[in-house]
């Protein structure tokens, strides 16, 4: 790789490498352009968020699955304008195959349970974690991947799956410290769009066009929004209508404006009434503007939000009923959501919630001398068989060591020294009060 000019700026860091007097070239030590690299501190991190993640999927009694990140490009090729379709990171591979580092994670999940076929029983509850990623031209200077904690119920037509859905999003805030104070989950269901396209007589073909433009609502102005539907051949009076009834709030005006007897209204009373039995009704609001931006979502939608406007949705999801034919299979009624491993993290440091997640180990092992570097690795041996964690230090002085301990929150400090060894012993420090006492080396636990 030849070494990327001074002026290079990668992923926002100029990148400064450093010309070698060979003449060998020096590779870019950045990742590539909108991806991130992980050192300790990072990783800790993104562990602890998937733990909490593992956690709830857990105690919802959902199965951990996972795919390829690679998948056939023929999985996400969709007409409706999406943008996740228009932002494919899409390549041919050595085989000629169109293929895709995967958008999201749904299709995959569809895939599987159609190769699955019979074999599953119904309902399915599916959780994973897995990396995204996008295309998008670097001038909007955004990343290229993220991580997605993936929930999704096949089999369950009824909202119970989304109130199973909305409850293990709500116990993940929770379990971070967030409050319903901090965010919301809106709440809407597709069928008050369809309802509003079928009292203006509005071809059903357009319904998923119509859904993916919405969704910009808040993104573009209304007057783009007006013009968008208009140019797919909505009438100004559909337009209004769709404008007007979208902007409503209220469960009760919604029943006014179409009615007690149209399903959206039917599912969004139960669903609300189940957030009471479920004790997180106050997590949740009817937002008749939500209509999220994937195309194949048929039925109840919701995404949640923080509060102070100040972050993009922190996640997102809904029904998708209709998903499995797209893909020439018999149909099974499934829901799930995505949640991005970037927002939330953002949202916790706006609210001083990060965890202290230092670095624990249990002890260091130090021999005083070289000659005492084989005992040394039998102590660290014993005491790793017992299952603690024992960083083995070398060729350092004591006040490295000691240094080093206090670095990396070391609990014990034990010293192999050569008199004590000969007596078959070994010098233990415990570092938190100072204690010293020296200790049988085959009894060290
Ligand atoms: N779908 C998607 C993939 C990657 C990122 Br970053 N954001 C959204």
């Amino acid at each position: 790789a030849s070494a990327p000019s001074s002026s290079t700026v990668e992923n926002g860091e100029p990148s400064s490498p450093v010309e070698p007097s060979d003449g060998a070239s020096v590779v870019d030590v950045n990742p590539p352009r909108g991806t991130r690299d992980f050192p300790p501190e990072d990783m800790r991190l993104r562990t602890w968020l998937f733990d909490q993640f593992r956690e709830v999927s857990r105690v919802m009694a959902f199965e951990e699955v996972d795919f390829p990140v690679l998948e056939s490009e023929a999985l996400f090729i969709r007409k409706a304008g999406e943008e996740i379709t228009q932002q494919l990171y899409n390549f041919e591979d050595k085989g000629g195959r169109r293929v895709v580092l995967r958008p999201e994670i749904t299709p995959s999940l569809a895939r599987l349970v159609i190769k699955q076929g019979k074999s599953v029983s119904l309902p399915l509850k599916w959780f994973t974690i897995g990396q995204c990623w996008r295309y998008e031209r670097m001038t909007r200077g955004r990343r290229r991947e993220h991580y997605q904690w993936n929930m999704d119920i096949f089999g369950m037509p009824k909202v119970r799956a989304e109130s199973e859905l909305l409850q293990a999003i709500i116990l993940l805030f929770e379990r971070l410290g967030i409050t319903s104070s901090d965010v919301g989950i809106r709440v809407s269901s597709r069928k008050v769009l369809q309802a509003v396209l079928n009292m203006y007589s509005v071809p059903e073909h357009l319904f998923t066009e119509v859904c993916v433009i919405v969704d910009k609502l808040g993104k573009l102005t209304r007057e783009e929004i007006e013009k968008k539907l208009v140019t797919i051949g909505l009438s100004s009076e559909a337009v209004l209508g769709i404008i007007e009834v979208l902007s409503l709030k209220s469960l009760p005006k919604l029943e006014e404006v179409l009615g007690s007897d149209v399903e959206a209204v039917a599912d969004l009373k139960k669903l609300f009434s189940f957030a009471e039995q479920y004790g997180y009704a106050d997590w949740i609001c009817f937002d008749a503007s939500v209509v999220r931006g994937l195309a194949y979502y048929t039925g109840i939608v919701f995404e949640a939000f923080d509060r102070d406007g100040k972050l993009r949705a922190i996640c997102g999801g809904g029904r998708y009923d209709r998903l499995l034919s797209t893909f020439g299979s018999e149909d099974i009624p499934a829901c799930g959501f995505g949640f991005g491993d970037a927002v939330i993290v953002e949202l916790l440091k706006e609210k001083g919630l990060l965890p202290d997640l230092s670095r624990q180990i249990d002890d260091i092992v130090f021999p005083l001398d070289e000659e005492l570097e084989g005992p040394a690795c039998s102590v660290a041996s014993s005491l790793r068989r017992q299952g603690r964690s024992v960083d083995l230090v070398e060729d350092k002085r004591l006040k490295w060591v000691f240094k080093h301990a206090e670095r990396i929150n070391a609990g014990r400090l034990i010293l192999v020294g050569k008199s004590e060894w000969e007596r078959g012993m070994v010098r233990v420090k415990i570092l938190s009060t100072r204690e010293e006492f020296e200790v049988k080396a085959g009894e060290l636990q």
